[in-house]
């Protein structure tokens, strides 16, 4: 990896800011936070940090949305599962936070206050533009050094992400290391044959994914499901039904389906489509094949003998990327297909799980452990594997450039 670790940084005392991304499903009434595992997996970074003094950085949501929320509820959190005293500032570079800073001892953990209160980091800008907002200017001041761990914010050109790294020497934490190993790994010596499974929702991500890997030979196949099967459903010509393609119009992805169809005709057996779904048809569960879908039933589901034959091309994979559910899993009726391919997923010799959704649905059957790696990021976990250079990557290599 071209940029620094925490095991090269040496020194690892001084006022260190440590960049997580603590963003996660908040109960907006009770402010609640409904899942900890950016959390947990952020902690071997705070531990390995133990003899500095930790300034915390992080978002949480974006503005205008219900769940965008000062951080007393992550500083707690983070406080006990970590063990260990955390102050929490409702400040980012104001007196407060200064004051707070500059009597800190060795040992001691700052939260500061959501950095996206700061309208500068919700801009999107080059590094170098980046490096001059008033925010990473405060913040370096404050700094000796300054550790990036927030994979799932790594694509994001944001001040904290792309500015910061240019202004203080930067490296990864523990967990942006790991995420960029296993990722990597995909790309270089992962067991073949290498199987991608792209579903879920994000239809224009997907296509670029399977672009990528299919092009470079980076996948043997690409197993589709999801929505992002029925844009290839409507690239091989079938009608999907009225509900199932005018979801696809709402998502603003109809000029997907022109990609999906040069994609299936320059790869014609390297993608596998679904032949059977299910169906919602009078409140019941219901399977058709793909060229008798009814005209009002949406399609929520692989069907079965389809989940079942996808399975097993996915059980006889060295790797497998699984990226999105298989259907709407959060109903019960329509759970069989992702359960099923999730499950196949977790027999493989090195799998590899991006996206929340997807992470839910491995964690209802408690096959977590069975994973070789599952990400925290959705959007930069899926933008890595399109092959693109995450941007907090490339901040951080420029870091290393500047600072050595
Ligand atoms: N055929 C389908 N029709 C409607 N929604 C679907 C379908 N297949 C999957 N979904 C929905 O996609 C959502 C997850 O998509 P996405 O956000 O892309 O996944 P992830 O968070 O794993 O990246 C889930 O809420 C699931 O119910
Ligand atoms: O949760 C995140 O992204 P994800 O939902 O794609 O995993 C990150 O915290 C980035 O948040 P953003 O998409 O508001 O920039």
């Amino acid at each position: 990896m071209e940029i620094g670790t925490i095991g090269d940084a040496g020194s690892r005392s001084g006022t260190v800011m440590l960049r997580v991304d603590f963003n996660s499903p908040i109960d907006p009434s009770s402010q609640f936070i409904l899942d900890d595992k950016r959390f947990r997996e952020h902690l071997p970074t705070v531990q390995a940090l133990e003899d500095t003094k930790l300034v915390v950085l992080t978002h949480q949501s974006r503005p205008g949305k219900k769940d965008f929320t000062t951080l007393e509820a992550h500083a707690e959190k983070l406080e006990r599962l970590a063990g260990r005293a955390v102050t929490y500032v409702d400040d980012i570079f104001g007196p407060a936070a200064r004051e707070t800073i500059r009597n800190m001892k060795r040992g001691d953990i700052v939260m500061l206050e959501n950095l996206r209160f700061n309208a500068e980091e919700n801009l999107t800008l080059k590094p170098e533009e980046a490096k001059k907002t008033i925010l990473v200017r405060k913040l370096a001041g404050m700094a000796d050094w300054y550790v990036n761990d927030a994979f799932g914010t790594a694509h994001r050109s944001q001040p904290s992400i792309v500015g910061l790294p240019l202004a203080v020497k930067t490296v990864a934490g523990l967990l942006m290391e790991r995420e960029v190993a296993s990722l990597s790994r995909v790309f270089t010596g992962a067991p073949r044959p290498v199987t991608f499974v792209l579903g879920g929702t994000k239809v224009d991500d997907s296509v670029a994914v399977a672009e990528n890997v299919l092009s470079n030979g980076i996948a043997d196949r690409v197993v589709v499901t999801g929505v992002v099967a029925n844009i290839f459903l409507m690239a091989q010509g079938y009608d999907i039904g009225r509900p199932s393609t005018q979801l696809i119009e709402q998502l603003k992805y109809c000029g997907e389906v022109a990609r999906a169809r040069q994609l299936l005709a320059a790869y014609p057996e390297s993608i596998l489509v679904p032949e059977m779904v299910a169906v919602r048809e009078n409140d019941a569960r219901e399977e058709y094949p793909v060229d008798a879908i009814p005209a009002d039933a949406p399609v929520l589901d692989l069907g079965a003998d389809s989940a079942a034959t996808l399975a097993a091309r996915i059980r006889e994979s060295g790797t497998v990327v699984l990226n999105g559910p298989a259907g709407l899993f959060e109903e019960e009726a329509f759970a069989a297909g992702t359960f099923e391919i999730v499950r196949a997923a977790s027999t493989v010799e090195f799998s590899v799980v991006g996206g929340g959704h997807t992470a839910v649905a491995i964690e209802k059957l408690d096959l977590e452990n069975a994973f070789t790696h599952i990400s925290t990021g959705g959007g930069a976990c899926i933008e890595f594997l399109t092959g693109k250079k995450l941007p907090a990557i490339r901040a951080m290599e420029m870091s290393r450039e500047i600072f050595g």
